[in-house]
């Protein structure tokens, strides 16, 4: 989403986000089995990677697509490169059997480009935001419109104040 009101921060740490996808994973166990795995990239390459060692899924592919130029600012969305052909054919009808794999839906813009792209695959994200929520099939964790999601890829340490600093 392109705003300013994505004022609540929600952090994510490479631990919580291990256990995350890993209970997405255990949520899709039940919904395969998956031929193979498309993973939206950037950010569906890390859950894609737990996810298809846990379903012991092996055919990996990537849609490369760009939306968010800058930090919050989504632009036109951008496909860089799109599923191979293989892929496609080895899943059923309309990429029915396929699992397709990204971090996160905000605004849904991204994932609709794929859905069209494949639309009996089955959507996972580990996070999901109400206005990208119906165009997924799974995910484990929501959160609200205004938050941003801080992933553990984007993050370093930094020094903290302490709390008495910042009280009136
Ligand atoms: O539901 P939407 O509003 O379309 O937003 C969700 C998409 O935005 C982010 O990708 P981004 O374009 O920032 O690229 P990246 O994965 O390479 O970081 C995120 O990884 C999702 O793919
Ligand atoms: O790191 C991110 N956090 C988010 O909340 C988000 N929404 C779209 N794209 C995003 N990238
Ligand atoms: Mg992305």
């Amino acid at each position: 989403m392109s705003d300013d009101r994505q004022t609540k921060a929600f952090p994510v740490s490479w631990d919580q986000f291990h256990r995350d996808a890993r209970a997405l994973a255990w949520r899709l166990a039940g919904a395969g089995p998956f031929s193979g795995i498309v993973c939206i990239t950037r950010g569906g390459l890390v859950p894609a990677a737990i996810v298809a060692r846990e379903l012991g899924v092996r055919l990996i592919e990537t849609v490369c697509i760009a939306s968010y130029h800058d930090y919050k600012n989504q632009g036109d969305t951008e496909v860089l490169k799109p599923i191979a052909e293989a892929v496609i054919k080895a899943a059923g009808a309309n990429g029915r059997g396929i699992l397709v794999i990204d971090d996160l839906v905000d605004t849904g813009k991204t994932a609709k480009v794929v859905r069209d792209m494949l639309p009996e695959a089955h959507f996972a994200t580990v996070y999901a935001k109400p206005l990208g929520r119906p165009i997924i099939d799974t995910f484990i964790t929501e959160v609200s419109q205004d938050t941003w999601i801080y992933f553990p890829w984007d993050m370093g340490l930094t020094f903290q104040p302490p709390i008495r600093d910042g009280v009136a």
